[in-house]
């Protein structure tokens, strides 16, 4: 990574595109799941993160397995766990701790981790498990303390948990379910209370289990790991959809191609091929695996749900800013809860690009700009999306743009500033 990747502020310039192979990093989510299985099941460390080069992990995959290696410890441990700025993290290991026998531990993370919702998921622990004995500690925010029960065999096997904030809830419950199983030989169901927001995440969740070789049930709002059978072989791990997302619209705009694109995945994000068809474009086989291409012209505005595919929002507001009509985002309320408020994020940066958005309830119109303004500033605010978003605005339009705060692309996509490199866009440090 080049020295420039350090810098506070930089200036992008896109006026040396050109066609280049580009690579996402591994997906995070399906990572996470899978370390965590992989430790349940015994392939640790897991091999496929072991196979990625390091500066290319992650930096919420290292925050992972961190915490995996730390739950690994001798029982009398305390262990401490810095989740840094990582949502699925920190929600997907408080659960694991809660189900490691005894565990002691200690987790911390950055300011807006600590604002981030977990309230539901803690109660849907300490109701399912403080009979058994567990403790579980807010701090303001941190620490978050907690000391797990030696043996859940006891308690009902069942935790319930509202669906509506986030669907990471529901995943790290189920993989705690997952390890309960592997104790107990019995059954652990979760049970989802009203509407489930981001779905397709869960569905991954179910995914790697499977993967891993367990038997779910599954029942309207209901999942039961109900049994286990060791796979042939440990899964491997897919590139990741979230950031195929800015590489395909670089990737269309340049003449390049986008790598380890794999359509089967079961990442909710993959549907960035079947969404950016609303506006004349098509993801389209090169003939080498996992390779696209994208082709046509923009025609018309778009319409994308927060239900759906949360994280791609950001980049499909970048595209609706060059796009030739307006277009909708609607169940946006969910993106207030990301690692910034992501819905202001959004309507700042169509703004600094000369459009407009209105916003009624959960819905938002982005209204383009008729040309596409000489130059435009914008802050990440310490969130990865709208760096990348407004980096891949940048490229869209061809508008120079001056970005602060662009090292937090660390957190999912290390590599971003690099792979742009390969497209042409130069990057360099701004006063
Ligand atoms: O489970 C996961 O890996 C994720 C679920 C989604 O969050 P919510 O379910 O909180 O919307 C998504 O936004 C996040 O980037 C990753
Ligand atoms: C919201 C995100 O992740 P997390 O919730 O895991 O912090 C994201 O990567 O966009």
């Amino acid at each position: 990574m080049s020295t420039t990747d350090k810098a506070s502020r930089i200036r992008v310039d896109p006026s040396a595109l050109r066609p280049a192979a580009l690579t996402p990093p591994v997906s995070k989510s399906d990572a996470q799941r899978a370390l965590v299985l992989g430790h349940l099941t015994g392939a640790w460390p897991l091999p496929s993160v072991q196979a990625e080069p390091d500066e290319d992990l992650p930096a919420d995959v290292r925050v992972l397995r961190r915490g995996v290696e730390a739950l690994r410890l001798p029982p009398d441990a305390v262990r401490d766990i810095d989740c840094a700025d990582g949502g699925a993290p920190f929600r997907i290991l408080v659960t694991q701790a809660a189900v490691t026998p005894g565990a002691q531990a200690r987790f911390t993370g950055t300011p807006r981790l600590g604002e981030r919702p977990h309230g539901p998921l803690f109660t849907s622990l300490r109701e399912a498990l403080s009979s058994a004995g567990l403790t579980l500690t807010d701090g303001a925010p941190w620490p978050v303390t907690l000391h797990a029960p030696r043996d859940t065999s006891n308690v009902t096997a069942v935790f319930r948990v509202p669906g509506s904030q986030s669907s990471q809830y529901a995943s790290s419950l189920l993989l705690g379910c997952a390890a309960l199983y592997l104790r107990e030989r019995r059954p652990w169901r979760v049970e989802i209370e009203g509407g489930l927001t981001s779905a397709g995440y869960l569905e991954l969740t179910l995914t790697w289990l499977r993967r891993f070789g367990f038997d779910i049930q599954s029942a309207p709002s209901s999942y039961t790991v109900a049994g286990y059978t060791a796979p042939a072989s440990v899964p491997t791990l897919p590139g990741d959809w979230s950031s195929l997302g800015y590489l395909l619209l670089v990737a269309w705009k340049t003449g390049g191609t986008v790598v380890r694109a794999d359509t089967g995945s079961a990442h909710p994000d993959d549907a960035m091929v079947r969404l950016i068809e609303q506006v004349g474009l098509r993801a389209v086989p090169t003939g080498e695996t996992f390779s696209l291409k994208v082709e046509g012209q923009l025609s018309g505005g778009l319409r994308a749900s927060g239900e759906e595919c949360p994280d791609l929002l950001p980049t499909l507001a970048a595209l609706a800013c060059v796009l030739p009509a307006p277009s909708t985002l609607t169940e946006v309320g969910i993106l207030r809860v990301k690692e910034s408020d992501r819905l202001e994020g959004i309507r700042t940066l169509v703004a600094a690009f000369g459009g407009t958005t209105e916003l009624q309830g959960e819905r938002l119109q982005i209204h383009p700009p008729r040309t596409p303004p000489s130059g435009f500033e914008m802050s990440s605010q310490g969130d990865h999306r709208l760096a990348m978003t407004a980096a891949t605005l940048c490229v869209l339009s061809g508008s120079p743009l001056t970005l602060t705060g662009p090292e937090c692309v660390e957190k999912s996509f290390p590599g971003f500033w690099r792979q742009l490199s390969r497209a042409g866009v130069r990057i360099t440090d701004a006063p």
